[in-house]
């Protein structure tokens, strides 16, 4: 049986990490902020075009970058949903368990709001499509996502902890079926089924 093992990158406290942390936490505090704020919007945007200018200015070339997102065969720190180096991934952790599984927990804020005070759905299918991803990577084979199922059982709530899980349940010629749930409090929120189809996109070199 297979030790249980971290599956995505795990956030430095130090370096780009801690800088997109704080990315984060003003995206968070623009949207609690809103147009009703009494700060002073016109410095804050002179103030946060003047750090995306100075990163610019220090950045390597768009095809270099590209190259080192990819470099090494390990787990990404560049995607969305678990990339500690990206602004908009929550970002989620996903630990591979014994049984094949894959499963992370976190709490989605206001950046991720669909209905009122609920996950936009959008975002749990973004969460999930990688969790399957994930799960492919765990369980040995891999590809790219074909088609994607949900089924959205009840409002999955912003501010508390969601339980994310994926599990690989078949493989079939290059065809690959996974499937995965959304909970709270026990509760499934969301459900898929993916079909995934083993190929994988050549890396940037
Ligand atoms: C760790 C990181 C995790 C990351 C997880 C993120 C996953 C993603 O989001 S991937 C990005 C989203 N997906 C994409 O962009 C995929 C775009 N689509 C494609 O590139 C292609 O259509 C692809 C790869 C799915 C299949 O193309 P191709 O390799 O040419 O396969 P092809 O030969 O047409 O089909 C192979 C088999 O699959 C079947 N198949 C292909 N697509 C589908 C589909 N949508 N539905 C049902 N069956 C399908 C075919 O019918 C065929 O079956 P059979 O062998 O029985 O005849």
């Amino acid at each position: 049986m297979t030790a249980p093992q971290e599956l995505t990158a795990d956030p430095h406290q130090d370096g780009v990490d801690a800088a997109v942390t704080a990315a984060r936490r003003v995206i968070e505090s623009l949207l609690r902020a809103g147009s009703g704020s009494t700060a002073e919007m016109g410095r804050i945007a002179d103030q946060l075009n003047s750090v995306a200018d100075n990163l610019d200015e220090h950045a390597p070339a768009m095809n270099q970058r590209m190259v080192d997102m990819w470099a090494g065969e390990g787990t990404t720190r560049h995607d969305p949903v678990t990339g500690p180096e990206n602004a908009i991934a929550p970002p989620l952790q996903l630990i591979g368990q014994s049984d094949g599984s894959v499963r992370g927990v976190l709490t989605l804020g206001l950046p991720y709001q669909g209905p009122p005070g609920h996950v936009h759905g959008g975002i749990s299918a973004l969460i999930l499509d990688h969790t399957l991803g994930v799960a492919n990577h765990w369980a040995g084979v891999s590809g790219m996502t074909a088609e994607l199922t949900l089924r959205y059982h009840r409002p999955t709530p912003l501010f508390e902890p969601l339980t994310i899980t994926g599990v690989q349940t078949g493989v079939d010629g290059r065809k690959i079926r996974t499937s995965g749930a959304v909970t709270a409090g026990g509760e499934v929120c969301v459900s898929a089924e993916g079909l995934f189809i083993a190929k994988h996109l050549p890396r940037p070199r």
